[in-house]
């Protein structure tokens, strides 16, 4: 069965390469021009440059053509989910949404799935997510992700649909998890580059990982994830990655803030509006999360760098 990815940037495009191996799959760009270049060039020079588009994928800007197929896969920044549903409703009601992007909505405090449900009731919602660069899988790299979908069938035949040869999914029910997991790791990325980037070495960061995704995991468990999720691809899997690559966005964002850089506000970075949005969220259900709340303020330039280190380093003192 053909699938279609709607969204043309750096992660949709290097997805559609790879299931493009598996047979024809169309790629949804919102944009006329950027589509023709694309057309023209046979590669996506704006968001993925240097990898070639296969003969099985076709571009187009007719988003009526690209939601034929049953599964559409959404790649999206999650704060760009909502508008892409609304504006689509119609030709997306009743489809299989694979949501691609790793956040939470910033005036929601909603992942992924809890956006998709409320805004389209009717379709049926999955995410996509884990420990993956797009560059990597589009030059054919081997990868391993989490597919999450509450009906455990779906998951399963999504899971056959979507393996590719470098794609390895793993795949669970627990959707929560999976998307707290994803959106968490990118605030903790951002703090682990500000360690580095303030020369503060890789010890800070090994400490800061730890406690990190120990609240990564009082957050998700609290909102009801299990807890081997966390431990999984889409948790402690993608905090790995993005925690020690500048490769990740949200990582070079975190090395501008230590070194006092300034950083194209243009570029992705899905881990400063989700921390604005775990932070509040925390605070309403009273969950202890100080480096979601110093990364905020980083993030929003409430406090300098050496400012908040001293403030981690000074909390009490607890047990493990
Ligand atoms: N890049 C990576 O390595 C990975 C990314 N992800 C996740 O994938 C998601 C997308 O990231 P990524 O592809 O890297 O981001 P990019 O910045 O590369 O691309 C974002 C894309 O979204 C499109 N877009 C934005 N708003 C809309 C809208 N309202 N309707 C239609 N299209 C829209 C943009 O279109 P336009 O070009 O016209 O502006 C652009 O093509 C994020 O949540 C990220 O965390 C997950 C794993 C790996
Ligand atoms: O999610 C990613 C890796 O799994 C990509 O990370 P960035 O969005 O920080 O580039």
């Amino acid at each position: 069965m053909s699938v279609s990815v709607l969204g043309s940037g750096a992660f949709g495009t290097a997805l559609a390469i790879s299931l493009a191996g598996n047979g024809p799959v169309t790629l949804w760009a919102r944009d006329t021009n950027h589509a023709s270049a694309m057309k023209a060039s046979r590669e996506n020079e704006k968001r993925l440059p240097g990898v070639p588009l296969p003969d099985h994928l076709s571009v187009t800007t007719d988003i009526a053509e690209a939601t034929r197929n049953e599964t559409l896969l959404l790649a999206v920044p999650m704060q760009k989910l909502r508008s892409l549903l609304v504006e689509h409703s119609e030709l997306l009601a009743g489809k299989t949404l694979v949501a691609c992007c790793k956040g939470i909505e910033l005036n929601t405090g909603l992942g992924p799935i809890a956006v998709l449900n409320k805004t389209l009731p009717s379709a049926k919602p999955a995410l996509l997510t884990g420990p993956s660069f797009a560059d990597d899988i589009a030059r054919g790299l081997p990868t391993a992700l989490t597919l999450a979908c509450d009906d455990a069938a779906l998951c399963k035949d999504l899971q056959q649909q979507l393996t590719t040869a470098n794609l390895r999914l793993y795949r669970t029910t627990d959707t929560t998890g999976a998307e707290q997991g994803g959106a968490l790791k990118n605030v903790m990325a951002i703090a682990c580059g500000a360690v580095i980037g303030a020369g503060l070495g890789d010890s800070a960061r090994a400490a800061l990982m730890t406690r990190g995704y120990a609240e990564m995991q009082r957050m998700a468990m609290a909102c009801g994830a299990r807890p081997e999720t966390l431990a999984g691809l889409s948790g402690f899997g993608d905090l790995t990655l993005t925690c020690s690559s500048d490769l990740s966005r949200n990582y070079r964002l975190g090395l501008a803030i230590g070194r006092g850089e300034t950083f194209d506000p243009s570029v992705t970075v899905e881990g400063a509006a989700t921390a604005r949005a775990a932070a509040a969220k925390a605070d309403e259900m009273k969950i202890d999360t100080p480096i979601t709340q110093t990364v905020t303020n980083l993030v929003d330039q409430r406090l300098t760098i050496g400012e908040a280190v001293a403030l981690l380093m000074k909390r009490p003192l607890k047990e493990e």
